[in-house]
C-alpha cells in the first residue's frame, strides 16, 4: 500500500543524521584528494619504466598511434596500481549513442590450475575489448544477428577507479566501433573532429605567422544544471521515474517569481550533498570550480574548469553519474532532464568552447584591443562563418525530446540559432568591415562612493536569450541540454569550424599575396567578407521577442522549434559533404545517428504518452471520483450543487482526454522515421497534453488528502 502524501511530507524532513556525512577530512591544511583515483601522467611517471613512459608521452603529444609493444608494460603498471586501490575488476568504459556510458566488468584473477588464481591483465586486454554490439543503438549499422563490435583504448583520456562500498573498478576509457569499422559511439567522431580542427588551425596559424604551435586543442567547460527532489516524492511519481519530467502538476502559488533562490544561500542538505559530489569528482580528477543555486527553486548548478574536449566529455559523463549516485545517499534524486517542471526554468549544459595551441595560446582571446588582434579576428570570423552556414545542424545537434520543452522560454535560448558578440566585439567587426564606428574604450564603473573600488567594465553585456554567446575568451553554446553527452555537439562544432578555418585560410593565402605579406590587411579583408556574407547571424537583442522571430525570418535564419523539425539536418547534403571532407563521420555514420535520434524521440514520446494515460486513468481519475463522493455526502445545498456541477465538467473533460489519448496510443501512425516522430509530436503528445490540462485543473479542486501525487510546491520547496 502506498503511503499517503501527508506521510511523505513527514518522511521528506531531512536531518543531517540521516545523511552520509563525515566521510571527508579535508580540514588538514593543504590536504587534497585531487586525482587520487586517476592513472595520471604523474602516476605513470612514477610507475612505468623510464623509456616506456617517454615513448608513451611522445606518441600522445604527437597524436600518433601507440606502439603495441608498450601496452604490456602499461597494462601491468595500471593493474598493480588499481589493485593497490582495491580494484578487483576492470572495464572498458565507453559511450554508446545513449548519452550514457556502458561497462562490462572482467575480473583480474584467473585460476592457474593448482586451485589458486593469479591476477592477470595483458596489453591486449588493455587495448581491445569485444562487447556484443547488437544491443546498443546503431541506427541500422548493425542488425541483431550482426553482433561483433570492439572497444579500443583511448590513451589520451586517463584510466580511473570508480569506488563502491564493496569494492572498486578500474575503468579504461575506450572508443566503440562496429566490426565493419563504423563509429558506434560519441568518442570516435569527437576525436576525429579534434584532429580535423587541429590540422586546419595549424595551417592557418602558419599563414598568420605562428611557426611554433604544433597542435591545436578544442576545449570545453560545461555548466551542468540539475534539480534535486526528495526521493519520497520521486518514487510517488511514475512520470518522474519513467520519463524524468513531471507530466502533471498545476502551477503552484509560488514559483520562481521572487528571484530569491538564484545564488541564494545553499540549503544545508544540498550543500552537504554538493561537498560529497565534489569530493568524489576531485578523486577522479574532475576540476569542479563552481557551485550555486540556479534560478528555479530546487535547481542547482556545478561547473568545472575547461579541459581538452575529449577529457571534458569523459569527465562530464562521470559528473552526471556521480551527481545521481550521491543524491541517493542524501535521500534525494538528481534530475538531469531539460524540463522537469513546466513553467519554471529548465536545465541546460552551457558548453563553453574555445581553441588553444600546445604553446598555451587561447585563439579566442581578444586581448585588450580586439580590433587590432589579427589572430583573434581570424578565428572568431571562422566561428561566425561556421555557425551561420551550419545553424540548422547546430540546432539539430542539441535536439531531443526534453529540449522541445526547454528551448525558447525561462532563460533558455530560442530554437533560432544566432550569435551574440557583445558591444565591443560587434563594433570591432563592424569597424573593420565598414570602416565606420568607434570601438568603445575600456572604461570603469564608478559606484558612487570612494569607499568602493572602481570596477573595470566589460566590453559587452551578457545575453541569456542568445544560443551562442561570446563571453570574454570563448563562445558559450547555451542551447545544449542538461542530459546530453558533450560528444556529438562538440563534434559538430569542431568540424564546422575546421571547415570554416580551411575556407578562410584559402582566402587568407590569397589576400596575403595581395597585401604583400601584411597580415593585418589580409585578415581585415577576410573579416570584411565574413561580416558581409555571414554577419546576419549576429544578433544582440531579445531572442524571445516576436520582433526577433520576424526579423530572423527576414534575415533567412531558420526556426526549427521541435526535434522532428531539426533532426533531418543531420543527413542534409551540406552536412554529409562537410563531414566527409574532414573525415569525421561518413554518410552511413551520419545516417545511423539520425536514425538513432529519431527513434529515441519517438520511443520517449511513446513512454511519456503511455505513462500519462496510465497515471490519469489509475491515479488521477479515481481521486476525482472520490472527491465526487465527498461532494455527494455533502448534501444538495446550492453551494454543493455548484461544486458538483463544476467537478462534473472537469471529470468529463478528463475522461474525454483520456479516451482520446488511449486511442492515439493504440494507433501506430505513419511508418517509421521522422514522419512517425512528427505524428508522435502532433497527435500523441498533443493528446497527452490535453490530459494534463484537465488533470491540472482537477488538482486545484480535489481535496488535498485525496490527491495521489506530490504537488509542485512539495517537490520544489520541501528540502
Ligand atoms: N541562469 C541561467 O543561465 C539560466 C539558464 C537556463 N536554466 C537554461 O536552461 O539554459
Amino acid at each position: 500500500m502506498s503511503r499517503t502524501r501527508q506521510q511523505n511530507v513527514t518522511a521528506a524532513q531531512w536531518s543531517s543524521n540521516g545523511g552520509a556525512l563525515g566521510a571527508a577530512d579535508l580540514t588538514v591544511p593543504g590536504a587534497s584528494n585531487f586525482g587520487d583515483n586517476v592513472f595520471s601522467v604523474a602516476v605513470q611517471k612514477a610507475r612505468l619504466p623510464k623509456h616506456i613512459f617517454k615513448a608513451l608521452q611522445e606518441s600522445l603529444a604527437a597524436g600518433e598511434p601507440l606502439d603495441a609493444s608498450l601496452a604490456d608494460s602499461v597494462a601491468q603498471a595500471m593493474r598493480e596500481w588499481a589493485m593497490e586501490k582495491g580494484a578487483t575488476h576492470y572495464t572498458h568504459w565507453f559511450q554508446p549513442l545513449t548519452n550514457l556510458t556502458a561497462e562490462k566488468h572482467d575480473g583480474f584473477f584467473e585460476p592457474v590450475g593448482d586451485g589458486t588464481a593469479l591476477a592477470e591483465f595483458s596489453g591486449k586486454e588493455l587495448i581491445q575489448g569485444e562487447p556484443d554490439a547488437s544491443s546498443f543503438p546503431s541506427g541500422g549499422i548493425r542488425a541483431t544477428f550482426e553482433a561483433r563490435g570492439y572497444t579500443a583504448w583511448d590513451p589520451t583520456s586517463p584510466a580511473f577507479i570508480l569506488e563502491n562500498p564493496n569494492g572498486a573498478l578500474l575503468c579504461i576509457p575506450t572508443a566503440f566501433v562496429s566490426w565493419t569499422g563504423e563509429a558506434l559511439d560519441a568518442k570516435i567522431p569527437l576525436l576525429r573532429s579534434m584532429d580535423a580542427l587541429s590540422n586546419e588551425a595549424i595551417k592557418a596559424l602558419k599563414l598568420l605567422g605562428d611557426e611554433t604551435a604544433t597542435r591545436v586543442f578544442t576545449t570545453v567547460g560545461p555548466e551542468q544544471e540539475y534539480f534535486l527532489v526528495d526521493e519520497q516524492y520521486y518514487f510517488e511519481r511514475p512520470d518522474l521515474y519513467t520519463t524524468g519530467r513531471s507530466l502533471f502538476g498545476a502551477k503552484p502559488p509560488k514559483g520562481q517569481e521572487l528571484d530569491e533562490h538564484y545564488f541564494g544561500s545553499i540549503p544545508e542538505r544540498v550543500l552537504s550533498y554538493m561537498l560529497e559530489v565534489e569530493e568524489e569528482l576531485s578523486k577522479l580528477g574532475v576540476p569542479i570550480k563552481t557551485r550555486h543555486n540556479e534560478v528555479a527553486p530546487g535547481q542547482y548548478e556545478l561547473a568545472p574548469l575547461f579541459e581538452n574536449s575529449n577529457i571534458s566529455s569523459d569527465h562530464q559523463q562521470l559528473t552526471m553519474q556521480i551527481l545521481q549516485n550521491v543524491a541517493r545517499r542524501y535521500g534525494m534524486v538528481c534530475l538531469l532532464h531539460e524540463k522537469p517542471f513546466a513553467g519554471l526554468n529548465g536545465s541546460g549544459k552551457h558548453n563553453n568552447w574555445s581553441m588553444g595551441t600546445d604553446t598555451k595560446v587561447n585563439l579566442l582571446n581578444p586581448g585588450d584591443t580586439p580590433e587590432a588582434n589579427a589572430q583573434f579576428l581570424f578565428f572568431a570570423s571562422a566561428v561566425i562563418k561556421a555557425v551561420n552556414k551550419h545553424q540548422a545542424l547546430l540546432r539539430a545537434s542539441v535536439a531531443n525530446i526534453g529540449q522541445d520543452h526547454r528551448l525558447g522560454a525561462n532563460e533558455a535560448p530560442p530554437a533560432i540559432i544566432s550569435i551574440f558578440l557583445g558591444a565591443e566585439l560587434q563594433t570591432a567587426f563592424e569597424k573593420i568591415a565598414t570602416g565606420k564606428g568607434t570601438v568603445p574604450k575600456k572604461s570603469f564603473l564608478g559606484l558612487g562612493t570612494n569607499m568602493l573600488p572602481q570596477l573595470p567594465k566589460d566590453g559587452g553585456d551578457r545575453n541569456r536569450t542568445s544560443p551562442f554567446a561570446f563571453t570574454g575568451n570563448r563562445f558559450e553554446f547555451r542551447a545544449v541540454g542538461s542530459s546530453m553527452s558533450l560528444g556529438f555537439v562538440n563534434t559538430v562544432l569542431n568540424t564546422i569550424t575546421a571547415e570554416a578555418i580551411s575556407e578562410l585560410s584559402g582566402q587568407l593565402a590569397k589576400e596575403l599575396k595581395a597585401s604583400k605579406g601584411d597580415v593585418f590587411a589580409a585578415v581585415s579583408a577576410v573579416v570584411k567578407t565574413v561580416w558581409e556574407e555571414d554577419g546576419h547571424i549576429v544578433f544582440d537583442g531579445d531572442g524571445y521577442s516576436e520582433a526577433w522571430h520576424k526579423e530572423a525570418e527576414k534575415r533567412g535564419l531558420l526556426n526549427l522549434p521541435t526535434t522532428p523539425d531539426a533532426l533531418p539536418w543531420i543527413v542534409n547534403k551540406q552536412t554529409v559533404d562537410t563531414f566527409k571532407k574532414f573525415k569525421v563521420l561518413s554518410k552511413r555514420e551520419l545516417e545511423s545517428r539520425y536514425e538513432v535520434f529519431v527513434e529515441q524521440y519517438s520511443s520517449k514520446a511513446n513512454i511519456e504518452a503511455e505513462t500519462a494515460a496510465s497515471m490519469a486513468r489509475t491515479m488521477i481519475l479515481p481521486a476525482a471520483l472520490r472527491h465526487a463522493e465527498l461532494l455527494d455526502d455533502g448534501g444538495d445545498s446550492p453551494a454543493i450543487e455548484k461544486l458538483k456541477e463544476e467537478l462534473d465538467g472537469l471529470i468529463t473533460e478528463l475522461v474525454e482526454a483520456i479516451f482520446a489519448l488511449e486511442k492515439a496510443n493504440d494507433h501506430d501512425g505513419p511508418d517509421g522515421g521522422v514522419k512517425h516522430a512528427a505524428y508522435m509530436r502532433d497527435v500523441v503528445l498533443a493528446a497527452a497534453n490535453d490530459v494534463r490540462v484537465a488533470a491540472d485543473k482537477l488538482e486545484k479542486v480535489v481535496a488535498d488528502d485525496l490527491w495521489p501525487i506530490p504537488k509542485y510546491s512539495e517537490m520544489l520547496f520541501i528540502k
